[in-house]
């Protein structure tokens, strides 16, 4: 279990960050500047924060009561950047080592070896950095970050320098070494939900310096508490209170449409759905719940789906669509909203 309270005032920056995660991969997402590379730097031991703890597993690393802080030496933690940070000058096979030195040299040599093998790159430890290509890279960072079985493991952003199929590769072969070689707490840090989703159990979104919501990843990135945690997750229908009138418990209109909702929504401030979870009726279905009459206003045609801009009860709304050449602006559709499609938020 690792336990943060940190606190950090920069001249035009304040970090205001608590939470407590359990072994295993959390996703942390967040709109650019909003402190993640900062939190990871001060638990790597390389910031030191004004005030407050970290607690790994019982062992204080940070306390600034009792003038506790641990080098980044004493810590050991894993880091891994978005660009490559291996050392130039040592072959793949040193890079991988250095965290052991002081080992015996059998240990070190086997140890290496058995890495090499696990990132696939057998054959390469006489190669320097400068002759692999970037997800090769990504992988000698990743081995040399895990060889020493810290208790904590820092990427940040890892894949974001590497290409579209690399990326989906590396987090495959993550997704395998963390799985089956790693039992500590990894944090990952990145800009992609899809990619949270994926690879963490657990989820964790900042927002300018604080931390706006933590959980289960199901929870955390697919049904935001409030409005600020919506669009961090970027859902497409995001109403603030002004689009909302609650009429009663399960009873609440958006815009000009009325709709049945969750009667357990304690008067939220705000509604989000996502794009997907509206559904576009075929006209044998009618009758269902909050089923309403769109106007088509824009279409945006996409690879794999496209999304629709329609207008319901006098509101903008986006809906995605698998094949967008089916409709044209001005068409008039029949939508039906789910009621658990209807998200409660807080302001
Ligand atoms: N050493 C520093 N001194 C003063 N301000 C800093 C320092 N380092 C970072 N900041 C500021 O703190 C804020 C948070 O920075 P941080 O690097 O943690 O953001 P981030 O969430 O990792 O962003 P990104 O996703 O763009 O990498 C930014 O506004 C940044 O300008």
């Amino acid at each position: 279990m690792l336990d943060v309270q940190i606190h950090k005032q920069f001249p035009e920056f304040t970090l205001d960050i608590a939470f407590s995660v359990k072994p295993g991969l959390t996703g942390i997402l967040g709109p650019s500047g909003c402190g993640k590379s900062l939190t990871l730097q001060a638990l790597a031991g390389v910031l030191k924060p004004d005030n407050g703890k970290i607690i790994m597993d019982g062992e204080t690393w940070y306390d600034s009561q009792r003038k506790i802080h641990l080098s980044p030496q004493q810590r050991q933690t894993g880091y891994v950047f978005q660009s490559y940070a291996l050392f130039p000058h040592l072959t793949v096979a040193e890079n991988i080592a250095y965290g052991l030195k002081g080992r015996p040299r059998e240990e070190i040599r086997s140890s290496v070896s058995d890495w090499l093998d696990l990132i696939k790159l057998r054959g390469f430890g006489q190669r320097y950095p400068g002759q692999l290509s970037g997800g090769q890279k990504q992988r000698v960072a990743l081995a040399r970050s895990m060889i020493t079985e810290p208790k904590l493991l820092l990427l940040d952003e890892p894949f974001s320098a590497l290409d579209q199929h690399i990326r989906r590769q590396l987090e495959e072969d993550m997704l395998r070494l963390l799985g089956e070689h790693y039992n500590g707490i990894a944090l990952l840090v990145t800009h992609n939900i899809e990619e949270a989703y994926r690879l963490g159990e657990n989820g964790m979104l900042f927002s300018e310096g604080k931390v706006l919501q933590q959980g289960d990843r199901s929870d955390v990135l697919t049904r935001p508490k409030s409005i600020a945690a919506a669009e961090i997750l970027g859902i497409e229908n995001i109403f603030p209170s002004e689009f909302l009138q609650v009429e009663a418990p399960g009873a609440l209109s958006i815009g000009e449409a009325a709709f049945t909702s969750p009667k357990d929504h304690a008067s939220p401030q705000g509604i989000a759905v996502h794009a997907h979870h509206l559904r576009i009726l075929r006209e044998t279905e009618t009758n269902l719940p909050n089923q309403f009459t769109a106007t088509v206003e824009r279409i945006i045609p996409g690879v794999r789906q496209g999304m629709i801009h329609v207008t319901i009860g006098g509101v903008s709304w986006r809906i995605v669509a698998e094949d967008t050449s089916r409709y044209q602006s001005g068409d008039t559709l029949t939508i039906h909203i789910p009621q658990d499609a209807l998200i409660p938020l807080a302001p």
